[in-house]
């Protein structure tokens, strides 16, 4: 397992609360906690940038990690990110935040500690742009937005 640093913004996290952490071998998400001061309730249509109580510094250009809703929340609830996917630079090192938006019909209440959306370390490819006249020619060309039709 790769090791990420990361600072514990909060001290209710790792006592009040467990630091996030694989739930089975096979997860590959991290549960983040809401580590707002108190608990609140989010109103249908609302956002709300919520604290995790934690940073960390993936400092490797060929990470990356994203922030996803929990699909529990977002399926039975409606409640899933403003941004709709968070993602986290290898050099960012502020707190990690998520964006909660409720796109539900009624309101939802989040306690402090609760788990709200999951953070997922993936691969990046940086890419340096090499500037061409003609692509070399595939099948699909230029069809794409479904031009295959649907059967
Ligand atoms: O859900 C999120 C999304 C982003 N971030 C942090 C980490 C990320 O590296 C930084 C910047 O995010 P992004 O580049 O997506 O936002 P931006 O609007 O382009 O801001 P910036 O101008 O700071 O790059 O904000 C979070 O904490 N939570
Ligand atoms: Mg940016």
């Amino acid at each position: 397992m790769k090791k990420i640093d990361v600072k514990i913004l909060d001290q209710r996290l790792g006592t009040e609360f467990p630091l996030p952490s694989y739930a089975t071998a096979g997860s590959a998400g991290l549960d983040l906690r809401a580590l707002s001061d108190e608990s609140f309730e989010l109103q249908p249509g609302e956002t709300k940038l919520v604290p995790t109580g934690l940073s960390v510094y993936i400092a490797d250009p060929n990470l990356a990690a994203v922030i996803l809703p929990r699909s529990g929340l977002g399926h039975k609830n409606g409640i899933v990110l403003g941004n709709l996917v968070g993602l986290i630079d290898s050099d960012y090192q502020g707190p990690l935040m998520v964006s909660m938006w409720n796109r539900g019909n009624s309101a939802f209440k989040v306690e402090v500690g609760d788990r709200i959306a999951q953070l997922v370390f993936v691969p990046v490819v940086q890419a340096q742009f090499n500037i061409v006249n003609e692509f070399e020619k595939t099948d699909r060309g230029e069809g794409g937005f479904g031009h295959s039709g649907k059967k």
